[in-house]
């Protein structure tokens, strides 16, 4: 089948839902992950004016070279790798086709990072891609890009999963996109400080059935050691949905809710605590955003969103919230704007439609917004 996408021409099998991810004979490619693409080539865009050096791109997961073939398109120079031959064959073709130049080849994205150095370097397999890490930061120079699928671990859905995985103990909560993200860029975090370096998340997002962080990679241990400073704990109130966040290596969780005295208190991490995104960076990204993207207006609402986005842990359900204080739902500007009018920062958070973000507690919201509903 032909495709189209971001002004870039290849050949895929036929288009599956990415239901059915990873079963099949066929070489992979989901439609869905237009977007993360999109996103991606638009990161790419931006990342060469902030850092000139980057040239060597590797598409360590390449399937249909799709990624890779759009980053060549963009003037970086591409290797595609993948542990299927097809997936190689494909990829080469696809490369060749579209006359940017770039090699597939056949080899474990694992033995490839030990044995190169390549300027940035995109995970994007199958579930987790904690089995890639090590080479990726041990490697890479300047940029490591990471999606990872397997949400019902990251979010603490399939906790024992999650635990094995990203060595933290992640909870099932009412954020449990922004949990994902956080497990996510902290056990990329811890990763990198391993080689004594530091992975700054520039760009990050969550969306439906994924994560995506682009870390951007700084050689000095002390930076390192600054980055750890910002992973620790959320303590989790399950009865009144109160919040509280512990920048830390050792956990001190309280007894009982500040906000309703409750002992039904769930704890997660080490998480990553810190900011999630360069807002920064994220408008130049917005910047890059063509109309040839395929997503370009939802990726420019999203980018448009997360750049002003407040990046503290951890947003809040509008819906969940009002359901919780048995009040009907209200307009989201609408209710933002009561949380601001209490003296309060409050924005839209780019999880979902209903998610925000504010430096409010639980009780200070429902104070700033009780007029809403007067019937409640
Ligand atoms: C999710 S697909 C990649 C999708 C592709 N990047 C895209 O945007 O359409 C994952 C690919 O990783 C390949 N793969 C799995 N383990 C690998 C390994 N150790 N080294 C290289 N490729 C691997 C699989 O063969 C599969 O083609
Ligand atoms: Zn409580």
């Amino acid at each position: 089948m032909h495709v189209s996408e971001g002004g870039v021409d290849i050949e895929v099998p036929d288009a599956r839902d990415g239901a059915s991810e990873g079963t099949g004979d066929d070489v992979f490619y989901n439609p869905t992950q237009e977007l993360n693409r999109d996103v991606t080539v638009a990161v790419l865009r931006a990342f060469r004016e902030r850092e000139p050096r980057a040239e060597s791109y590797l598409d360590a997961m390449a399937a249909s070279g799709i990624r890779g073939v759009r980053a060549a398109a963009e003037g970086y120079d591409v290797t595609c790798a993948d542990l299927d031959a097809d997936a190689v064959e494909l990829a080469q073709s696809n490369l060749d086709a579209a006359g940017t130049g770039g090699e597939a080849v056949h080899r474990n994205a694992n033995a490839l990072m030990y044995d190169s150095v390549f300027d940035v370097v995109d995970l994007d397999p199958f579930g987790t891609p904690m089995p890639f890490a090590d080479p990726a930061f041990a490697n890479t120079r300047d940029l490591v890009c990471v999606t990872a699928t397997d949400t019902a671990p990251l979010c603490g859905a399939h906790q024992k999963s999650g635990i094995r995985k990203y060595g933290c103990v992640p909870q099932n909560t009412d954020y449990h996109p922004e949990m994902g993200l956080r497990v996510l860029v902290g056990a990329m975090v811890r990763t990198a400080a391993r080689y004594d370096k530091a992975a700054v998340p520039i760009l990050s997002h969550a969306t439906r059935h994924y994560a995506r962080t682009y870390l951007e990679l700084d050689e000095r241990a002390t930076k390192a050691d600054e980055l750890l400073e910002s992973t620790g704990f959320v303590y989790h109130c399950e009865d009144c949905l109160h919040r509280e966040a512990e920048y830390s290596l050792i956990a001190h969780p309280p007894e009982e809710c500040s906000n309703c005295g409750s002992t039904r208190i769930l704890e997660a991490g080490p998480i990553w605590l810190g900011p999630i995104s360069d807002a920064e960076f994220v408008e130049s990204v917005r910047d890059e955003v063509t109309d040839d993207f395929g997503s370009a207006k939802r990726a420019r609402r999203m980018l448009d969103t997360l750049a002003v986005e407040l990046d503290t842990p951890t947003h809040f359900d509008q819906h969940r919230l009002c359901k919780l204080w048995g009040r009907s739902a209200s307009k989201m500007e609408e209710f933002l704007d009561a949380v601001r009018d209490a003296g309060f920062d409050a924005t839209p958070a780019h999880y979902h439609g209903t998610a925000f973000k504010t430096d409010a507690t639980v009780a200070e919201i429902r104070e700033a917004t009780a007029h809403l509903d007067p019937e409640a």
